[in-house]
């Protein structure tokens, strides 16, 4: 009888699933899912390695939030398991705090502990813990295991965690935290595999989904990152604006009488791609539409991206590689090609054939910056620290 464990990554525009068995010291991805709450019925679908779907439920209609899927999902892995266990569930948390910088059994207080993040991510905290909430009504003996996207920024130190405010409030925890660090974990444990020659090297992951962010990496370690105490600073990103002159937030509440929450809203959810272009949050759209606003969105998305990689360059002390992953840097070659185009004055050079396949490895050979294309996978970083609890000695 072998464990396994459910890994959820809820993130901005999905929750990720995938079912891990975690009887080798790598855990084998058993079967993978998403809960897709785009369409108006969110469904749950599951399928095996070659994309045989097994499972899926769609949200009873007059129904709201996702207990009853969770609940069906539950029910549908003690069947598929059969004489395996379900040994946990692994969850990403986004934010961890000043409380957590390692992943922990969710137990006694470790719930409310996280919900009183939620000011710090408001777009995420709640999405990530409702199926914390959800899974211990049903399972309560179930082990839970939180795994915290801002901990492997947590060794970042002076003057990269830094803010220029009293440092009073600095010792008060409002410092740069960073985020997406199970992604940049992964990440880095795939480049040294990939790309030895520039793993212990100055490099720089370029993290592009929906949520977008950058992580210097010095010896696979961070040392710098473009989101600070919430996931709304650095890059442009689908729906939030990155980072901005604080005098706007101020203008707004004072000359445009906007209340805390409108303003919120407006950053969170009604800016970046979608603000910019008022067509599409989403790549995709905007890559297809030919209206000159959402040209332009590309146009600041990519100026942006290229200059945080300088400021991360600078933090490195040069630059040695450059990786992109996450939903648009995994596939969209227009947009890598327009932010390495950007840093050619940077020693970033790359073969546009290879680019657009989709190579792994897309430099020209002189380029003294090796350009990378890595999907990310944080649902396995989520499994190994599972395993890493649960199995002792590990
Ligand atoms: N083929 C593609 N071309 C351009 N952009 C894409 C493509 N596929 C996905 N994307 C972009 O990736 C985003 C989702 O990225 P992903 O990393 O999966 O998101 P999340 O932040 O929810 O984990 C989408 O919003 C879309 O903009
Ligand atoms: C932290 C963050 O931005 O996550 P996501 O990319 O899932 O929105
Ligand atoms: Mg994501």
């Amino acid at each position: 009888m072998s464990d396994s464990v459910l890994v959820l990554n809820a993130g901005s525009s999905s929750i990720k699933l995938g079912l891990f068995d975690i009887a080798s010291a790598e855990p084998m991805l058993q079967c993978k899912g998403l809960l897709d709450e785009h369409e108006k019925a969110p469904r749950v679908v599951v399928s095996d390695a070659s994309g045989k779907q097994l499972f899926t439920k769609r949200r009873a209609s007059g129904t709201s939030g996702n207990s009853d899927l969770f609940s069906d999902m539950l029910a549908w892995t003690d069947e598929y398991l059969a004489d395996g266990r379900l040994a946990a569930v692994g969850h990403r948390i986004v934010h961890g705090g000043q409380t957590f910088s390692t992943p922990v059994v969710i137990a006694g207080q470790t719930l409310a502990t996280l919900e009183a993040l939620t000011p710090l991510a408001p777009l995420h905290q709640p999405r990530c813990l409702a199926p914390v909430r959800a899974i211990l009504s049903l399972q309560s003996e179930l082990t839970q295991i939180a795994c915290f996207d801002t901990a492997f920024h947590h060794g970042l130190t002076p003057p990269a965690n830094r803010f220029a405010i009293p440092r009073q409030f600095g010792e008060r925890g409002i410092r740069r935290y960073g985020f997406h660090g199970l992604s940049f974990e992964y990440v880095a444990s795939q480049i040294a595999a990939i790309a030895p020659q520039v793993a212990d090297k100055r490099v720089v992951v370029a993290h592009l989904g929906n949520g977008a962010s950058l992580c210097a990496l010095r010896n696979g370690k961070s040392v710098d990152t473009t989101m600070g105490l919430t996931p709304l600073d650095g890059l442009v990103m689908g729906t939030r604006c990155g980072t901005i002159d604080p005098g706007v937030l101020l203008y707004l509440m004072q000359a445009e009488k906007m209340s805390v929450e409108d303003v919120q809203h407006l950053l969170y959810e009604g800016s970046g791609l979608l603000g910019v272009s008022g067509v599409s949050a989403d790549m995709r759209a905007l890559l297809a539409s030919h209206e000159p606003a959402a040209r332009e969105a590309i146009d600041l998305f990519t100026f942006r991206v290229a200059a945080e990689v300088a400021v991360m360059a600078n933090t490195l002390a040069g630059l040695d590689g450059l990786v992109f992953t996450g939903g648009i840097g995994e596939h969209a070659a227009e947009i890598r090609q327009r932010i390495c185009d950007r840093l050619s004055w940077l020693g970033v050079s790359i073969d546009p054939a290879a680019n657009a396949r989709g190579e792994q490895r897309i430099a020209v050979k002189s380029s003294p910056v090796d350009v990378l294309v890595i999907p990310t996978n944080e649902e396995i970083t989520i499994a190994r620290h599972c395993r890493s609890l649960l199995v002792p000695g590990c």
